[in-house]
């Protein structure tokens, strides 16, 4: 359970498993970290590549089943982290599909994007990120 500045733990935890990647194919490490908005607890994966390429797993998909099998199905907050020089790393457009099945009771999922030095963060959500994902898609709200 995380208190106090929760997004920042997040991070942290994110930048932790991050050691854990298995890139040897692109060597880009991520990290990522679910905060569930059931009880807050935080599940952690990092991307997990393979000499075939396609079978390769974002940091993202690869902490989801970590929190689904243990009956967690609601994320308030993602966090994800990377070194790239000059830019931030967002998740790729499969990960944000999948993210967006397990929105918060709100509808929404802040993303928190950083460097494992902290010195930028960048805040968005899930709902920025993919608008008009195929869950959120209902056919009546559109004229
Ligand atoms: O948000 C992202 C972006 C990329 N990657 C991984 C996929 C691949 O293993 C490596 C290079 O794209 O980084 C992630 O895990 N998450
Ligand atoms: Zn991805």
């Amino acid at each position: 359970m995380l208190t106090g500045e929760t997004a920042k733990q997040l991070i942290q935890e994110a930048t932790h498993i991050r050691q854990r990647a298995y890139c040897p194919y692109s060597n880009f490490a991520v990290g990522a970290a679910i905060l569930t908005e059931e009880d807050e607890r935080v599940y952690t994966g990092c991307n997990i590549e393979s000499s075939t390429l396609t079978p390769s797993i974002c940091a993202e998909r690869a902490a989801v089943p970590r929190a689904v099998c243990e009956g967690y199905t609601k994320f308030k907050m993602v966090a994800v982290v990377a070194h790239q020089k000059g830019t931030f790393t967002a998740p790729c457009g499969v990960c944000r599909q999948v993210l967006s099945e397990f929105c918060s009771s709100d509808g929404d999922i802040e993303i928190y994007l950083s460097k494992p030095t902290m010195d930028k963060i960048l805040c968005t959500k899930i709902s920025k990120l993919l608008p008009l994902s195929f869950v959120s898609y209902k056919i009546d709200s559109v004229t």
